[in-house]
């Protein structure tokens, strides 16, 4: 008789977790067992999923062992890359948006934590975004590095740099937490208490939605 090995349910804080990455999947294959590793443990913890979309690079692989796992999948798209020859095709469902802005506006608002795993200058971008947005006080949501083989050492240090210069306050660096592992770096994120105390912890995600819309109707004039 063949036996069913189910993985335990571990209870969570998260319902859904927005994983920025790399739309490659990078030389080191540490980088793609990470991000099927990272998916194992949305899984295991019943946590739901929201990203960039597609079946490409890291974000294909992630997408595909949460959606495989049986969890909900959410890619938030913009139009102009909804298109399977850019981002191949997404599991689970997907949302078009008008923009880069829109996109990443919704996947936060959606996102009870965000992870980045190693990627490049959009993954960067994203992370860097959501850790202004925590430092201003929109929102006080947990965001996670995972720093497979060392990937971010370079990102982290520029940081304490920062902080060593002036530029980044002790309580601001603190937004960022890192780990090696993903069941480390989850263990962390389900235990993180913000320190830092936004400059405008008024400003919630319809205003910022306000500004986004201002910022865009600025730009087309
Ligand atoms: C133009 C390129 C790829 C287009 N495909 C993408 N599809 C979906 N989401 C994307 C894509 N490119 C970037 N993103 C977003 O940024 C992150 C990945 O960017 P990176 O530069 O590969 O790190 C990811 O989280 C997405 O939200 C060729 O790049």
């Amino acid at each position: 008789m063949e036996t069913q090995h189910q993985q335990p349910t571990i209870k969570s804080r998260f319902r859904r977790i927005c994983v920025y990455c790399g739309s490659s999947p990078g030389k080191n294959p540490s980088y793609q067992l990470a991000a099927i590793q990272l998916g194992k443990q949305l899984v295991e913890r019943n946590i739901d999923l929201v990203y960039g979309g597609g079946s490409i690079g890291l974000m294909g692989l992630i997408s595909q062992v949460v959606y495989d796992g049986g969890r909900h999948v959410l890619g938030v798209i913009p139009e102009t890359l909804n298109a399977r020859e850019i981002t191949g095709e997404s599991v689970g469902e997907v949302r078009a948006v008008s923009g880069m802005h829109q996109r990443k506006a919704e996947m936060a608002r959606q996102a009870d934590a965000f992870i980045a795993l190693p990627g490049g200058y959009g993954t960067l971008e994203e992370l860097l975004e959501i850790i202004t947005w925590a430092q201003l006080g929109i929102h006080d949501k947990p965001v996670g590095l995972l720093n497979v083989d060392g990937y971010y050492n370079s990102l982290l240090a520029f940081m304490d740099k920062a902080v060593d210069e002036g530029f980044v306050t002790p309580a601001a660096r603190h937004i960022i937490v890192s780990a090696h592992t993903a069941q480390e770096l989850m263990c962390k994120l389900e235990e993180y208490v913000p320190e830092h105390c936004g400059v405008a912890p008024k400003l919630s995600w319809e205003m910022e939605q306000q500004l986004v819309n201002t910022a865009k109707s600025d730009i087309s004039r």
